[in-house]
């Protein structure tokens, strides 16, 4: 016989997708902070779920109001905007024991004219397209920041092959030495303190998944992730562990052969599906189980 008694588990709630643009002032001068938040709280809320007795269920109505009245006195950063907006309900009410906040952050850039960047009219940054992410997790008196960004896209037109793969009945691929080696980057990776300057520290993380990304030559979209998340280790010694998940977005070859001509490498056919999907982390080796930070965390392995 089965048992019958049906318990309540892990449980969150809260407002999702408050859009959010701070506008700056300063005098003429204008900035933008665009960021997409995710507010949801843990707690003592069985009450809520098992009879219906909302006492403790601050409102997700409220919880996006926070979100905006929040913004009042700047972002700075999402990492640190969400550690102030989840620390608020943590400290405020006495249920609350943590939650989970999160922000999709794009960038502004100034439009330039006559040379210069406009004091009030942007258009769309992000020099490869991405967009940053931050999550804040608060379990008790601990917080747990993970930073990130999505859809970093790059390509090399060359200094890329992959050969020595095993062979079977059902394998046509060719080996190659040389080959378009194209990704879109998703990572996030941990850190192990929240005294950070997180504007500064995801500034760099980019240029070095960036320029590790140019100074190699590729044996695998694989090697090529592992030495673009050893890099970020060693530079920043705040962060602990590094998630990555990458699409191989494949260029073939067009066949000139039929048209009597050569393709030497030259015109390629870019596919959109199917891709390869290479997922891996990094991380110190004498770090414990961080599986409970991750937990809940859009993320891959
Ligand atoms: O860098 C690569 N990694 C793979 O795992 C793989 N598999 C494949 O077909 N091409 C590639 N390229």
């Amino acid at each position: 016989m089965s048992n019958t008694n049906i318990v309540l588990g892990d449980n969150q709630f809260g407002k999702a997708e408050n859009h959010l643009v701070k506008v700056t002032k300063n005098g003429d001068r204008h900035t933008i902070e665009d960021l997409t938040v995710i507010s949801q709280l843990h707690g003592d809320f069985a009450s809520a779920y098992y009879d219906g007795n909302n006492e403790h269920v601050v409102p997700t109505d409220t919880q996006k109001n926070t979100v905006f009245a929040f913004a009042k006195d700047g972002v700075g950063s999402p990492e640190d905007f969400l550690l102030r907006l989840g620390q608020h309900y943590v400290d405020d009410f006495e249920w609350v024991t943590g939650g989970r906040w999160a922000a999709r952050q794009v960038e502004w850039d100034r439009i330039p004219v006559n040379g210069e960047g406009h004091d009030h009219s942007f258009y769309r940054g992000g020099s490869g397209g991405e967009t940053r992410t931050a999550v804040v997790k608060i379990d008790g008196d601990q917080q747990y920041v993970i930073a990130g960004l999505e859809d970093l896209s790059v390509l090399k037109t060359t200094q890329s092959g992959f050969v020595g793969f095993p062979v079977d009945q059902y394998t046509t691929l060719q080996e190659t030495t040389d080959r378009i080696l194209a990704t879109s980057v998703t990572g996030r990776w941990l850190y192990n303190t929240t005294d950070v300057d997180f504007n500064a520290s995801y500034a760099s993380v980019k240029k070095i998944l960036l320029e590790v990304f140019t100074n190699h030559y590729s044996r695998a979209l694989q090697e090529t992730q592992y030495l673009m998340g050893k890099a970020v280790l060693e530079a920043h010694p705040e962060i602990d562990e590094i998630k990555f998940s990458m699409p191989n977005l494949h260029h073939f070859v067009v066949d000139f052969t039929p048209y009597g001509m050569e393709n030497d490498n030259e015109v390629f056919w870019a596919a959109h599906s199917p891709y390869g999907q290479i997922e891996g982390t990094l991380r110190r080796e004498s770090l414990g189980d961080t599986d409970k930070i991750w937990k809940g965390v859009p993320a891959f392995v």
